[in-house]
């Protein structure tokens, strides 16, 4: 996969973020705003669509919301006039990180023009498209949210709704969706709701966006979250709900309050803000995992609520030890390998004065690869600190995810791959601990996981809540392909 980010090759990724606005007078405006408030779950590209009422225009871009559409660039927003329109920021999870594949796609359908931006990851994409090859279908990307466009042209329905439905009915995976067609906006989320998408209204005006931070930077008020399995047809500003789907027990991803979403986002399904969960984890962490310590240290940015909820559980104090820099990245020259090895002194530095001489807690939110864990250790070692002590507000990430996220494959998994105790010498802290999973679901107000949990956990429990057909394709092929070679070595 090509990154944009030469430090920053090692991660978790993001996802995407979606955001659709109808009923109001330029809406590709308020699409550009709400975009803007959901930057952090993709970087790589960002597009908008907009019906005028005759046609339909579409700009989108590789970079950020704010270089695309931006001040200086006006004239970006000026040609995507009409009352509705939605937008898409992009991680690519299928299909590479090209034009080609920056949403919203946009087809025109025998019923007229259909654009859709799509957050979260079709486990059967690449089977659905090979058949489609098969028999016809050219597409025009190599996105998984393509396949959805050619269900729907396809279906022998004889409404685009119901072509639409018809098409969902054939994925699997996480989909959360908002699109525009003649008729006005459409937004749904999966049977199962894995990735979020939420319903507000600025005056009469509908938006969907995929966090409520995105509702309160366009200055809309949140209604409710669209429910998993709902289907919602908006026409101007009356609002229609569908049930296309047989009820399920909802799996919402629940990473997202771990780490991806912003902490000033509503966590809808646990009734409080992300930053609320997030202090909740840490202080669970706390009574779990407790160390004599002089002062908790997070890891900036996505570490720091956990840590202050740790702190106040523990009475231990709380300090800014490492100060992260926001300017690095995207832009910074190629470096050479001795540079990028320094790297990470680019976006985290020791606050030499306060780690001197303490014996510290540092909190991060997860531990994937462990290169973070294992630099930021050194880090403070080097600033002097006594004691490092390492806590995770996440149980072992051991599973890749396959609805949306790009984690590494499970082979470059820390914890996949190693027990607690390598885990600590692989980072060479003196402790390491992680939360347990019934404790991060304490943390969100339940007694414990129990056997059928309220979310999805695939990442940390293995147990994916949907089939998973390519990846089954993938591992058929790799058997044959060793017993093959098997055979023709013997
Ligand atoms: O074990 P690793 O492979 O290093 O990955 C884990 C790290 O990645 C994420 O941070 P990231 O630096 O991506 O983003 P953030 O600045 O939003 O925390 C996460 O918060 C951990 O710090
Ligand atoms: N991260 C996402 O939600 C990505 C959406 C879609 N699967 C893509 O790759 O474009
Ligand atoms: S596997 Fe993990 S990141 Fe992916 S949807 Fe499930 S909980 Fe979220
Ligand atoms: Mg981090």
């Amino acid at each position: 996969m090509l990154t944009t980010n030469p430090f920053d090759d090692d991660k978790l990724r993001e996802e995407c973020g979606i955001f659709g606005a109808s009923g109001v007078d330029g809406a590709a405006a308020l699409v550009a705003l709400g975009l803007h408030a959901l930057q952090h779950r993709g970087q790589e590209a960002a597009g908008i669509t907009s019906f005028d009422g005759d046609h339909f225009h579409t700009h989108r871009a590789m970079g950020l919301v704010g270089e695309t559409f931006s001040q200086q660039n006006e004239e970006a927003i000026r040609a995507l006039p009409g009352s509705v329109a939605c937008g898409h920021v992009r991680y690519a999870t299928t299909g590479e990180t090209a034009l080609r594949n920056v949403q919203p796609l946009f087809a025109e359908l025998s019923e007229g023009g259909f654009a859709i931006a799509h957050n979260g990851n079709i486990s059967n994409a690449l089977r659905l498209r090979q058949e489609l090859v098969r028999t016809g279908s050219i597409f025009q990307s190599t996105s998984d949210t393509e396949t959805i466009i050619h269900l729907t042209a396809r279906s022998n329905y004889d409404q685009l709704l119901y072509k639409f439905i018809d098409a969902l009915k054939r994925v699997e995976g996480a989909y959360s969706l908002v699109c525009v067609t003649r008729e006005g906006m459409i937004a749904c989320r999966d049977p199962l709701g894995i990735r979020p998408l939420v319903l507000g209204r600025r005056g009469d005006a509908v938006i969907v966006a995929s966090e409520t931070v995105a509702l309160d930077v366009a200055g809309a008020e949140f209604i409710r979250e669209i429910e998993p399995g709902e289907l919602i047809v908006v026409k101007g500003t009356e609002i229609e709900s569908h049930r296309p789907f047989p009820p399920r027990a909802p799996r919402p991803c629940i990473f997202e309050y771990v780490y991806f979403s912003r902490p000033d986002s509503r966590a809808v399904s646990a009734g409080r803000s992300v930053y609320a969960v997030r202090k909740a984890i840490g202080a669970q962490l706390a009574m779990e995992a407790p160390v004599e310590a002089d002062i908790v240290i997070p890891v900036p940015d996505s570490g720091t609520p956990a840590a202050i909820g740790y702190a106040q559980e523990s009475g231990i104090p709380f300090e800014l030890g490492i100060i992260r820099s926001h300017y690095m990245g995207r832009t910074f020259i190629q470096p050479t390998d001795e540079i990028r090895h320094e790297g990470v002194r680019l976006k985290h530095n020791a606050n030499r004065d306060i780690v001197a001489g303490k014996r510290i807690v540092l909190i991060d939110d997860s531990i994937v690869r462990g290169t973070t864990s294992h630099k930021i250790v050194q880090m403070m070692r080097d600033a002097g600190a006594t004691e490092v002590h390492m806590r995770i507000a996440s149980p072992p990430t051991k599973n890749p995810c396959f609805y949306g996220v790009d984690t590494p494959e499970k082979a470059k998994l820390l914890a996949a791959n190693k027990s607690l105790e390598q885990m600590t010498d692989h980072i060479k802290a003196d402790s390491l601990a992680f939360i347990s999973m019934d404790g991060l679901y304490k943390a969100l107000g339940e007694a414990a996981r129990g056997e059928e949990p309220s979310h999805c956990d695939a990442c940390f429990s293995g147990e994916y809540p949907t089939t998973l057909t390519d990846q089954r394709d993938r591992e058929t092929a790799d058997q044959l392909a060793l017993l093959e070679e098997t055979e023709a070595a013997e």
